[in-house]
């Protein structure tokens, strides 16, 4: 109806060409390809059992992993970390080695679940229990250590002065910026540390480091530079299907008030996961997250509140024939939905004789029930206390969702266990959300508020201690980092969910911090998120 004075968040068209997508000639792939791989996996696969010197092992182990190879030997570092845990059990070894084998033996075995105190960086105090002076002239030592203090869970001290130590050393090494690469490289690791990075993105970025590097083992850069074209073939396979899919629903055209961001979307799922075995994951990540896109707009930037309570009572009961009442946009923006989360509760049904859809509406319809919340608030000028803010918005941010499809998507057999806990949101689906939802903010609210949307968390905050902005930001970002100890604690928990849906759970928060990093990477589209899509997905490496 034309007299209600509807909001608009003059979202700009997509930057990326449908046609373009669709002639895409994918070249790395085929017969050829897979011979050559195969030759050079074998080769590594002989480095890693051939290597015995415990450093060179880890040190193997960190190259592997940051080049972006190391999907393909879990056994085999499972394995050597094995090794090198229960030769340790004495801890005598500890004391030997120098900070940065110290720190890469923790950091290395903590990520890969071993349980290994913080107790081991006391031998780098003096006796006043502070880190010791001299270290800060040891730069790898330095990094090795700031990495290691992020996998710190609440109350552990000693990680947390490691991090405030080396934090501060580092920042002055590249202010001296003595040697140009190093300090390069430090200052990466300063702007997020590893522990936080979307995978893919850092693999592309260490392959250029690496292939500078003085010892640079030629097997392994030609290795890491093949595999990242022949996954990035895949994802380049999977990202023109869903192209085709977005073009054929019309939703762009539709509603043309919403974001029409389908190959952003589609980076988040690379983001979440890239194996290349995961092609169906990722195509129905993307039509789940540009659903949410959509209907995240339709609450946020364009619908009346009559009409946002219309649309959430159609989600909740799910019935295509209670539609009549809701106006043409919102039809199809439902027909939609409707129809391919219908798509996915079926493939279910055939693969596993499992009825799922009621796990797929409860998502959401109760990420239609906190959306419209939201909108009441905003249209009654309400501001909340953070914490009421969090309560609601953890689930708005949509990663509540996004997580129980995931368990669909790459869990079999379904397990009841797994199910139960699945209805009330696991701790690891709560860690993740809030980072994300904390990212998203920093990175978005200042255009949301802009053009009307509910205030965020750092409104809140500000609303309700009168901090200024640059203050809230702050502490915004403090929540992360203490949402990341409990992540930390939670992802090593026994849990009824397999590891690759935890290490989804991890690359959400990671993915988050990446598209916020400088900004808004989704909505408005900097620079920076094209500069990253076309490395990632586009261009291979020559
Ligand atoms: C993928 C997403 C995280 C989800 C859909 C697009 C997002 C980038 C974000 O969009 P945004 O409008 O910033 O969410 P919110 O602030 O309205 O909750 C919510
Ligand atoms: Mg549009
Ligand atoms: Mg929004
Ligand atoms: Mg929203
Ligand atoms: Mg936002
Ligand atoms: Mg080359």
């Amino acid at each position: 109806s034309p007299d209600i004075l509807r909001r608009s968040a003059n979202y700009q068209p997509s930057i990326w060409n449908h046609n373009y997508i669709e002639s895409l000639r994918i070249e790395y792939a085929g017969e050829t390809c897979t011979r050559q791989i195969n030759v050079l996996k074998e080769q590594v696969r002989m480095m890693l059992h051939k290597v015995v010197n415990p450093l060179e092992q880890l040190e193997l182990i960190e190259i592997l992993q940051r080049l972006g190879l190391s999907y393909h030997f879990e056994e085999e570092i499972k394995r050597i970390l094995d090794g090198v845990y229960n030769n340790d059990h004495g801890g005598d070894t500890w004391k030997a080695e120098n900070l940065y084998a110290t720190a890469l033996k923790f950091r290395l075995l903590r990520q890969h679940g071993y349980s290994v105190s913080q107790e081991v960086f006391n031998s780098f105090k003096d006796e006043r229990g502070s880190f010791k002076a001299c270290l800060c002239e040891d730069t790898k030592g330095m990094l090795s250590l700031y990495e290691a203090s992020f996998f710190l869970i609440e109350g552990e001290n000693i990680l947390e002065e490691a991090r405030d130590f080396s934090t501060k050393h580092l920042e002055e090494y590249v202010k001296q910026n003595k040697e140009k690469n190093l300090a390069a490289i430090v200052n990466h690791s300063l702007e997020l540390p590893l522990h936080w990075r979307m995978l893919r993105l850092e693999a592309r970025w260490f392959i250029d480091i690496y292939r500078h590097n003085q010892d640079v083992n030629p097997t392994l850069l030609e290795f890491a530079e093949l595999d990242f074209n022949i996954v990035q073939a895949a994802h380049q396979a999977d990202l023109k299907q869903m192209s085709t899919w977005w073009k054929s629903t019309g939703l762009a055209e539709n509603l043309n008030f919403a974001r029409d961001r389908l190959v952003e979307n589609f980076f988040w799922t690379v983001g979440l996961i890239f194996q290349p075995q995961f092609g169906y994951c990722r195509r129905m990540f993307t039509k789940v997250f540009v659903l949410i896109t959509t209907i995240d707009d339709v609450y946020d930037v364009y619908g009346t509140l009559d009409e946002l309570e219309l649309f959430t009572d159609v989600v909740e009961r799910w019935d295509i024939n209670a539609i009549d009442q809701l106006p043409d946009y919102m039809k199809i923006c439902f027909l939609t939905l409707h129809k391919s989360v219908n798509e996915m509760a079926l493939d279910t049904e055939k693969e596993q004789r499992f009825h799922i859809i009621e796990y797929l509406k409860k998502a959401w319809a109760d990420l239609c029930r906190s959306y419209l919340l939201e909108a009441k608030w905003y249209y009654n000028k309400y501001t909340p206390s953070l914490q009421e803010y969090i309560e609601n918005a953890w689930i708005s941010i949509s990663a509540p969702t996004i997580l129980v499809h995931t368990y669909f998507f790459v869990t079999n057999p379904i397990t009841k266990e797994a199910l139960d806990c699945l209805e009330e949101y696991p701790n690891i689906i709560r860690w993740s959300s809030i980072i994300l939802r904390l990212a998203d903010d920093l990175g978005t609210s200042t255009y949301e508020l802009k053009r009307g949307d509910v205030p965020k968390a750092i409104q809140c905050y500000m609303n309700e201690t009168g901090a200024s902005e640059e203050d809230a930001r702050e502490y915004i970002k403090y929540l992360i980092s203490a949402t990341w100890k409990k992540m930390n604690e939670d992802r090593v928990a026994s849990s009824p969910f397999s590891h690759i849906f935890i290490e989804i759970a991890l690359n959400l928060a990671r993915m988050a911090q990446c598209m916020y990093q400088h900004g808004d990477g989704h909505g408005v589209g900097n620079h920076e998120t094209k500069d990253r899509i076309l490395s990632l997905l586009f261009q291979p490496i020559p």
